[in-house]
């Protein structure tokens, strides 16, 4: 057709392939994006925040009129300093609705599928060096080795005899050591009248308790119950509060010394920030009766600029983890279910985790989820001035 043609030979095209992790979007970008200067895959990514001309393709890849509100990209950087070493085999810079993450679980069980399915050299040049291998089950696989922004995330991808992934299975994955940073007792949030949401003021409570952990980004981690919401299968009104309390929660830590020194990372000061609040469910029905369980949790989490994630977001696991075992509810070695608000209404789309190893700095947590396709496409920048709207644009419906 010749639309697709015209379209398909622009000079700026930037080629993508798009797949969902339990719901959460990941569109790769593969090629097109600017060149980006810097020397490492982090001086990499400050360039391209800092550069209005790279963040604009950002912009216009995951706002509207070609994204949406709740859409994640991933953008290939073929050669890093660790690709270089021989230390990993591609690198990746995670990017959303506001700029660029330093880690992404449901992103990387996504990339895990694509880069074992391609075989194009110029996509994935040190492709061809990863082998299928098989574990004591008979279970055949390939390891990568994706470095991101956080450091080297090793992906274990079931592959078929015809060197395909396997979406029958999961894809697993283990993260950079994961570590509880807030002391032991938490950090406590003091909410001014002012801020506080009718939940909160209802129950005449203004001191909020949360936990800050590291699994390659760092989330403040809260019950449903702190918040004053007894779970987070609420109306709608309720879900717009606990959105809000969110975003004053957010703005609260960022505020606060305490909880601003559990954001410091031990070696490189750009993973230093707060990525995502994540609320977990304070309660479980099961058999329609509301209880406890440990081996199971339910959560909805909030990062960037007021995303949602679909996904029961595979870097917080990353960081829940060593919480639960340092809080005795988690064995080493024993799985623990995660589901988002979302993944929890279809069967098959929650993820698993569990911690591998303690070491000196912290855990290896090891997570397993599955990632669909969903297509691929081609897209063109905006014309300039002609299309104002092109760029890129929220819409945010009046709270
Ligand atoms: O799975 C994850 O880790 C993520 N999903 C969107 C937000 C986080 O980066």
């Amino acid at each position: 057709m010749d639309v697709f043609q015209e379209i398909g030979e622009h000079p700026s095209i930037i080629k993508t392939v798009e797949l969902h992790t339990s719901g959460e979007p990941t569109r790769i970008i593969v090629s097109g994006f600017p060149k980006l200067e810097g020397e490492t895959l982090l001086e990499k990514r400050r360039y391209t925040s800092e550069n209005p001309a790279t963040d604009a393709v950002r912009k216009w890849l995951m706002l509207e009129p070609r994204g949406h509100e709740g859409m994640y990209g991933a953008i290939l950087v073929q050669d890093t300093e660790l690709t270089l070493s021989g230390e990993a085999d591609i690198g990746v810079l995670f990017c959303h609705n506001e700029g660029y993450s330093t880690m992404c679980g449901h992103a990387t069980i996504a990339l895990g599928r694509f880069l074992v399915d391609t075989h194009d050299s110029e996509v994935f040049p040190r492709r061809l060096l990863l082998q299928v291998q098989k574990d004591d089950d008979g279970q055949t696989f390939t390891v990568l080795r994706l470095h991101a922004p956080c450091g080297v995330v090793t992906v274990k991808v079931p592959t078929t005899l015809e060197s395909k992934s396997d979406a029958t299975k999961p894809v697993r994955f283990q993260s950079v050591t994961c570590f509880v940073s807030s002391p032991k007792q938490g950090v406590t949030v003091e909410v001014p009248l002012e801020m506080a949401w009718p939940k909160l003021i209802e129950q005449n409570k203004r001191q909020i308790r949360i936990d800050i952990s590291y699994g390659g980004a760092f989330y403040a981690l809260v019950s449903s119950a702190e918040l004053g919401f007894t779970s987070l299968r609420g109306s709608n009104s309720e879900f717009k509060e606990l959105a809000e309390a969110a975003r004053i929660l957010r703005i609260l830590l960022n505020q606060n010394p305490q909880a601003r020194r559990s954001f410091v990372h031990p070696n490189e000061p750009d993973i230093g920030f707060l990525y995502g609040i994540t609320v977990i469910d304070s309660s479980i029905l099961r058999n329609g009766v509301s209880e406890q369980d440990e081996k199971t949790v339910t959560w909805i989490c909030f990062f960037a600029d007021e995303q949602i994630d679909r996904s029961p977001t595979g870097s917080c696991v990353s960081a829940h983890v060593p919480l639960a075992v340092d809080q005795t509810q988690l064995r080493i070695g024993e799985w623990c279910t995660y589901q988002s608000f979302m993944s929890v209404q279809f069967s098959g789309n929650a993820f698993r985790a569990r911690a591998v190893e303690q070491t000196e700095m912290g855990y290896v947590v090891e997570i397993e989820g599955f990632a669909h396709y969903t297509g691929t496409a081609n897209f063109v920048p905006p014309q300039k001035m002609i299309d104002a709207m092109g760029s890129g644009f929220a819409l945010k419906l009046p709270s």
